[in-house]
């Protein structure tokens, strides 16, 4: 975008797992589909003393396993905008990068725009954004955040003072990737630019939510990560939540960045607290076994809990929230289970006839149950479906969620991130049960979790199955 101010991205951790398979790829689908500045360079940062060509290295083998098909002269175009940091970076030793930037500037020019990606372990982010400060990269810069954003409400607090010594609210930008996938954006689109949709959107009309993302995947790659997080604060309280913000946020003042962020967190302050009781959290058999878990291990690798909304809104309507790993299906499905008409002539009516859900995973769909006579000579009723991938609505151009908030960083939108004052409350729903969690259940892998969870959902029971 010829619009875009020249950017200088600095991504720490560039030699770790989620730069090699979500950042690296995303910011190259972005070089190849022509909306990155006209000039921008990418520095790697790490604690190792690796020049520029190992990382290019490093880089293209990242793209070419998680990546699309690498063209020659995209990758060449990309590569030479590519360099390297090492050294580490802290407060008492910068390491290369100040000198790096330096130098790059000389590139791209002395207004280029300083873009920090830090995609570290969560208990590194104090350190390096006291090292930001201290020499000088902090000023002006924009400063993303990979998640968790704190993994307790002390802990948010502390990082959340930490990140305020140095930067201003406008510079940071906390990642949620749930909220930058296409369907997500359309959670919000298709209800404010559709009065028939938005006539529907509450407890009038809707008799439970569904926010369903079970996973076949194992945690066998990232088992030390997973056995010290669980499923409660990876999914649930984060991407989850957010998911389900995005639904029962009332309609936004305008849909400026502001505006936007305003109404998806100030909807999480109406969020009840969790009770324990309408939650079930499970563990699949074989994970004590997993290297890197611990034998003796409570981690929660499945969740399902009810959320209650107190709004005027949404009161009375239960948002039922599941993942899990190891699960017989893959999925993620957003669903608004719709009310049966009252005064109806239909008995007998199917719970799940009157439904529009939200396909999140890959580019999206958006889909509609609807109860019809099922054509044929006898009164019989079905359900039937209608379905509109969002890849084939006319000129689309689906970007990955990673891709459009790296985008949105550039171009400084802070709709699609998390604010401070979400966040916090976000740990007072979740403190019941994360101070006082439920006996954790065994399940099978390849079922589709404990089977305690079907009665949180019932009457209807869950959709994806
Ligand atoms: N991986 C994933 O699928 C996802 C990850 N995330 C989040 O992204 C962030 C990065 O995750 P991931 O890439 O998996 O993490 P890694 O464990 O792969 O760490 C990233 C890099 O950070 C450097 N590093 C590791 N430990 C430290 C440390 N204590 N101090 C300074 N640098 C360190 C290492 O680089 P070097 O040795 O070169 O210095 C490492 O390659 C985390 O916050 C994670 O929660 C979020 C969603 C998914
Ligand atoms: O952040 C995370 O998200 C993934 C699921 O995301 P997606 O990229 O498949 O949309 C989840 O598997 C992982 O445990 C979690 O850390």
């Amino acid at each position: 975008m010829a619009s875009l101010q020249p950017t200088i991205f600095v991504l720490f951790g560039a030699t770790g797992d989620l730069a090699k398979r979500m950042v690296l790829p995303s910011f190259y689908q972005l070089h190849v589909e022509g909306l990155l500045p006209d000039k921008w360079l990418l520095i790697g940062n790490g604690r190792h003393d690796t020049p520029d060509e190992e990382f290019r290295d490093h880089v293209h083998d990242a793209l070419k396993e998680f990546g699309s098909d690498l063209d020659r002269a995209d990758w060449d175009e990309f590569s030479q905008r590519v360099r390297f940091a090492g050294n580490g970076f802290t407060v008492d030793d910068p390491g290369q990068l100040p000198e790096v930037v330096e130098a790059g500037r000389t590139d791209v020019g002395d207004d280029a725009q300083l873009v920090h990606y830090i995609a570290l372990p969560p208990s590194a982010f104090e350190d390096y954004t006291a090292a930001l400060g201290a020499h000088g990269l902090a000023q002006g810069a924009r400063v993303v955040y990979e998640k968790p954003f704190g993994t307790s409400q002390e802990a948010f607090e502390q990082l959340d003072k930490a990140v305020h010594a140095v930067l201003d609210e406008k510079q940071i930008y906390r990642i949620d990737h749930f909220l930058g996938k296409e369907a997500t954006q359309n959670l919000h689109v298709l209800r404010f630019a559709n009065g028939m949709i938005d006539g529907i959107w509450n407890s009038d009309h809707v008799a439970q939510v569904q926010i369903d993302v079970p996973e076949t995947l194992n945690i066998d790659d990232r088992a030390e990560f997973y056995d010290s997080t669980g499923a409660v604060l990876d999914m649930l309280v984060t991407h989850l939540f957010q998911v389900a913000a995005e639904i029962a946020m009332e309609p936004p003042a305008s849909l400026r960045a502001e505006d936007l962020q305003s109404a998806r967190e100030s909807v999480i302050g109406c969020f009840r607290p969790i009770e324990v009781s309408e939650v079930v959290l499970g563990q699949y058999d074989g994970y004590r076994d997993v290297e890197g878990v611990a034998d003796d291990s409570t981690v929660d690798t499945f969740v399902a809990a009810k959320l209650w909304v107190d709004t005027d809104r949404w009161r009375g309507v239960p948002f039922l929230l599941r993942t899990g790993k190891m699960l017989g299906v893959s999925a993620q499905r957003v669903s608004l289970v719709f009310t049966k008409p009252a005064n109806s002539p239909l008995t007998d009516l199917p719970h799940d006839g009157a439904v529009l859900s939200f396909d999140l995973s890959g580019n999206g769909a958006i889909d509609m149950a609807m109860t019809v006579k099922e054509p044929g000579p006898n009164f019989d009723l079905s359900v039937g479906h209608l379905s509109l991938p969002l890849p084939e609505v006319p000129d689309a151009e689906p970007l990955s969620p990673y891709s459009r908030l790296i985008l949105d960083v550039l171009n400084g939108d802070r709709s699609l991130f998390t604010r401070p004052d979400g966040l916090a409350h976000v740990w007072e729903v979740a403190a019941r049960l994360l101070d006082n969690p439920p006996a954790i259940k065994q399940y099978a892998g390849g079922s589709m979790g404990p089977k305690e969870s079907d009665e949180l959902a019932s009457p209807c029971g869950w959709l994806v199955r």
